[in-house]
Formats: C-alpha cells, sequence, structure tokens
C-alpha cells in the first residue's frame, strides 16, 4: 500500500554537523506513529523536514506518494500535511468554538465575511462544536474565554485547529508539553480516537504517553533511525534502553 507520509534517506547538516541523518520512515494510511529519542536525537529538525520548515541537505519526503521535497511549507498544507499550530497567544479571547468556526471558515475561503457574527455561519459553528465534541470538550468549555481553560485543554484547542483544516497526516509536536500529567493522558486519549483517516505522527519526550499512544515507533539517536517497531519490540531493545529509556530512568 502507498505510505500516507515517507522518508527516504533524509539528511539535514548544519555546517559540519549531522542533525538527522539517512533517515527512512514510512507510515501507513491510519498509522499512529510516534518518534522518540533523547534530547538533540534530531526529532525537531525532522519534523521541520517533514513540514518543509527546512530543506534537506539530501534525502525526500513522499505525501501520498507525491514527491514534496521541493514544496514550500503552505504547499504541504494544501496537500494535507497539518501540524498543530502554538495558538496560545493567537486567540485568548476568543471561546474554543468562535476559533474553530473561523479555521473553518479559513479553509472553505470564507473568511472575508470574517466581521459577520460567528454565530451567523451557523452550520460551520455545529461543525466545529461537532469537532470541539469529538475532542471530549463540554458545551461550556467549548464557549469559555480560551485564556480560562486548563492548560491540557488549550492543547487539545491547538489541535482541534489543526484538524479543522482536514488533514489527511497530521504532525504533533509534543503535544502534551506543560501540560500536568492528569490531563496529557485525556489530550492523547482523545488524539488516539481520531478518525483512521486521519494518519498521526507524534513526536513526544513522555514515554508513558507514546506507549499508550503508538502502534509503531521510531528511535532516533544522534540523528539516525536505531531502533523501529511495535511498542512491545522497542521496550525490549537493549539499545533502546541504553539511549532513550536509560536516560529516561536515570535521567
Ligand atoms: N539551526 C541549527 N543550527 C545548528 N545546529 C542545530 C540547529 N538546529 C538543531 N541543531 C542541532 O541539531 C541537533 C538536533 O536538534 P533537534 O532540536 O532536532 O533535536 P531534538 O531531538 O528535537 O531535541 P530536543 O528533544 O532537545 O528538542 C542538536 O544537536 C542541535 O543542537
Amino acid at each position: 500500500m502507498m505510505a500516507a507520509l515517507a522518508t527516504e534517506g533524509l539528511t539535514r547538516d548544519f555546517g559540519g554537523f549531522r542533525a538527522v541523518a539517512d533517515v527512512t520512515l514510512a507510515l501507513a494510511q491510519g498509522a499512529r506513529h510516534a518518534v522518540i529519542g533523547p534530547n538533540g536525537a534530531g526529532k525537531t529538525t525532522l519534523v521541520n523536514l517533514l513540514t518543509g520548515a527546512l530543506r534537506p541537505s539530501a534525502g525526500r519526503v513522499r505525501l501520498g506518494g507525491e514527491d514534496v521535497t521541493a514544496l514550500p511549507q503552505h504547499a504541504r498544507v494544501k496537500r494535507s500535511l497539518v501540524r498543530t499550530f502554538q495558538i496560545n497567544q493567537l486567540f485568548p479571547d476568543l471561546s474554543p468554538e468562535e476559533a474553530v468556526t473561523l479555521a473553518l471558515l479559513e479553509r472553505e475561503g470564507l473568511t472575508t465575511r470574517w466581521w459577520r457574527p460567528v454565530a451567523a455561519h451557523g452550520a460551520v459553528l455545529a461543525e466545529a462544536r461537532a469537532l470541539l465534541d469529538s475532542l471530549r470538550f463540554t458545551p461550556a468549555e467549548m464557549r469559555a474565554g480560551t485564556r480560562s481553560l486548563a492548560y491540557g485543554r488549550q492543547r487539545l484547542l491547538e489541535i482541534a485547529l489543526a484538524l479543522a483544516l482536514k488533514p489527511r497526516v497530521l504532525l504533533l509536536d509534543e503535544p502534551a508539553a506543560g501540560v500536568p500529567p492528569g490531563e496529557s493522558r485525556a489530550v492523547l486519549e482523545a488524539v488516539a480516537a481520531l478518525p483512521r483517516d486521519v494518519t498521526v505522527l507524534l513526536i513526544e519526550h513522555d514515554m508513558d504517553l507514546v506507549f499508550r499512544f503508538a502502534e509503531r515507533i521510531t528511535v532516533l539517536a544522534q540523528g539516525a533511525v536505531l531502533a523501529e517497531g511495535a511498542p512491545e519490540a522497542i521496550a525490549r531493545d537493549a539499545r533502546v534502553r541504553e539511549v532513550y529509556l536509560g536516560e529516561a530512568t536515570h535521567g
């Protein structure tokens, strides 16, 4: 089957330093895939290569079979590769349902009418509520000011805004960063429950969340793929324990 997202020999050098080294990955349609690795392993650089924020020194990125290596970020978003936004500073005074409605209108190219009250777009508002409901927002949370929401809910709102763009591939870069442990599980559970027409690549430090969520894990170390496999195999892998789990346990 054609991969939803794939890389071939993806490499990025910064001067003489190789931050991402010959990374080959393939995510099947509907995959729940995680990339883990110790600090400095190259995870953020990899995400930037996938989104088009950075150009590779060598190698390719394919989306649904199409070679997008030379395409800029917005062209990849148009092809339904979407990463979560850091929206916390963007719409603190809007409610989640208003923010998601605006994102849906933006997607539909209806933002020329942005000055109309959000409530005037009844069908779009209903779609926004359904999306937030699928991420387990309560009606009261949907209508609250974003700044008053718990931090875990704010991170889920970021995911809702990304989903409003109807991604085929969703990149989640540490979606639970800064979220208290009690809330972070709810964030990942909501993500795990997304429909399978969305392929999800999770970059995450929290091993507990990764093993709950991922069906396949790639471990990066010093920019290169150290191991890839099902969570149980990764958890047993001696090299992985040495570079990553050992660090998590002792560090
Ligand atoms: N713009 C840059 N210029 C020079 N070196 C860079 C640049 N970006 C990243 N690096 C280096 O590349 C390596 C990988 O960094 P990257 O941020 O991708 O790792 P990471 O796995 O995301 O780490 P962390 O978990 O700490 O965020 C690091 O050694 C970093 O210092």
